[in-house]
C-alpha cells in the first residue's frame, strides 16, 4: 500500500513541470533545424553540452559526411578518413561559379535530419540547402547583345562531329578521348532557345560521374574515382567564387600566412584564357576555399595527371568556366590528380607527394 502510494506520488507531476517537459521537447526539435547551421567547431562545443545535443550533432555529423555535395549533386559524394578523426572537410557548397561574397560570415545549412517531426511539417527535403547571403550566380549574368542559336537538335549533323549550331565548337575527339591538351569549347547558354536537355550542355548537368573524397596523411583530403570513368568523361567545373584581381592577391597572402602555420589549404586558382588577337590575355580567379563544389579536393600531379583541363563557354554567357575531363580511362579508386602548373617561384614551397615518376618535390607556385 505504502509502495503503490510512493510510486503514484513520484510519478505526479505539476503543471509546471509539464510545461517544463513540453519547452524542453520543442526546444530539441528546434535545435534540429538550428544546429544544421552551426560550424564543426560550434557544433562540437554545444555537443559538449548535454546527452540529447550529443547525440543530435553526432547524427548531423554522420549525415556530412556521407555526401560533401549536400544534395547538391546527382550522387552523393562521401567523405573517407581512416588516417585521422575529421569526419569531413567544411566548406559552403555551390555547384556553380558565384560573385564574391562579401559577408565575412557566410553560412549554410548542412546535415538537416530526414526524420524530424518539426522538419518533415515545414521543410521539403528534397530542396538544397541555403546559403546565406544569397549570392549571384554567373550563369545567370549574360552579355548584352550577345549570340545565341535557335536550332532545333544543336548537335544533329555530320558523325564526324561537324555542326550547324552557332554556339558548338565542341571538338569532336573529345567525344571520342583523343585530345590531350587544354582547349576551349563552347556551349548553349542563357541566350539560346534550346532547353538543359541540348546535347550541346554537357557540362551543365551538374557531377554524373560516382566520386569519393579521402583522407590521406600527407596530402590532406583528394579526390577518387569510385567507378572506372571513360577517356573524355566530363567530371565536374571548378566552381567558386569569382574575385578581383586586387581581391585574390589579398587572400592569396592570407592562405600563405595560414599554411605557413601548417594544416591549412587553400584552393585558388588562377585561369589564363590568350584571346584570339595573342595580345590580351583573360584572367579569371576562382576561389573554391570557403565556398566551392568537390573540385576544390582535386590534388596536384607532377605528371600531368589523369584530367584535362577545359575552359568551357556557354553562348551568352559572361564568363568561362574551368572545366574538367578524363584524359584517360581512370580506374576505380584511382585519385583524380591534374598539374598545378610548371613555375616554382618560392623554392621553399610545399613539398609534393604526387608519388610519380616526374615529381619534382616542390608543388608549383605562382605570383597571384
Ligand atoms: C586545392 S587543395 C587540394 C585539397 C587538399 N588536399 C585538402 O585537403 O583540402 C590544394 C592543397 O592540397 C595539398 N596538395 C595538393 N597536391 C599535393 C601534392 N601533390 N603533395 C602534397 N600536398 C598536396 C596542398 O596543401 C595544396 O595547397
Amino acid at each position: 500500500m505504502y509502495q503503490e502510494a510512493k510510486k503514484s506520488f513520484l510519478s505526479f507531476k505539476t503543471k509546471e513541470e509539464e510545461e517544463e517537459e513540453k519547452q524542453s521537447a520543442r526546444f530539441f526539435e528546434c535545435a534540429e533545424l538550428i544546429l544544421s547551421w552551426l560550424s564543426p567547431s560550434d557544433l562540437a562545443l554545444i555537443s559538449s553540452t548535454c546527452k540529447s545535443l550529443h547525440q543530435l550533432s553526432k547524427s548531423i555529423t554522420t549525415i556530412r559526411s556521407s555526401d560533401a555535395s549536400r544534395n547538391f549533386e546527382n550522387n552523393p559524394i562521401p567523405f573517407i578518413n581512416t588516417c585521422d578523426s575529421q569526419p569531413y572537410s567544411y566548406f559552403i557548397y555551390t555547384p556553380t561559379q558565384i560573385l564574391s561574397l562579401s559577408s565575412p560570415h557566410p553560412s549554410q545549412q548542412w546535415g538537416q535530419l530526414a526524420r524530424s517531426n518539426l522538419q518533415n511539417k515545414i521543410l521539403d527535403l528534397s530542396e538544397k540547402p541555403i546559403l546565406y547571403p544569397k549570392p549571384t550566380s554567373i550563369s545567370s549574368l549574360s552579355v548584352g547583345n550577345s549570340y545565341g542559336c535557335v536550332c532545333k537538335d544543336c548537335l544533329a549533323g555530320k558523325s564526324d562531329g561537324e555542326t550547324q549550331c552557332p554556339c558548338s565548337r565542341l571538338k569532336p575527339e573529345f567525344l571520342t578521348g583523343l585530345v590531350v591538351d587544354s582547349e576551349v569549347m563552347t556551349e548553349c547558354g542563357p541566350t539560346c532557345v534550346c532547353d538543359f536537355g541540348c546535347a550541346n550542355r554537357l557540362t551543365q548537368h551538374g557531377v554524373i560521374v560516382h566520386l569519393r573524397i579521402i583522407k590521406q596523411s600527407r596530402k590532406g583530403w583528394g579526390l577518387y574515382a569510385a567507378q572506372f570513368i571513360r577517356r573524355g568523361e566530363f567530371i565536374c567545373e571548378y566552381a567558386g567564387e569569382l574575385l578581383t584581381t586586387t581581391e585574390a592577391r589579398r587572400r592569396q597572402q592570407t592562405y600563405d600566412q595560414y599554411a605557413a602555420g601548417g594544416q591549412f589549404s587553400s584552393a585558388l586558382l588562377v585561369v589564363r584564357e590568350h584571346l584570339p588577337s595573342g595580345k590580351a590575355c583573360l584572367r579569371i580567379n576562382i576561389d573554391a576555399t570557403r565556398i566551392g563544389n568537390i573540385a576544390r579536393f582535386i590534388n596536384h600531379s607532377c605528371d600531368g595527371g589523369n584530367l584535362l583541363t577545359v575552359l568551357v563557354r556557354n553562348a551568352g554567357a559572361l564568363f568561362p568556366r574551368l572545366c574538367f575531363f578524363a584524359s584517360r580511362g581512370i580506374l576505380e579508386g584511382e585519385e583524380l590528380v591534374f598539374s598545378y602548373g610548371d613555375i616554382r617561384l618560392r623554392s621553399n614551397g610545399l613539398q609534393c607527394y604526387c608519388g610519380s615518376s616526374a615529381c619534382v618535390g616542390i608543388l608549383p607556385s605562382e605570383e597571384t
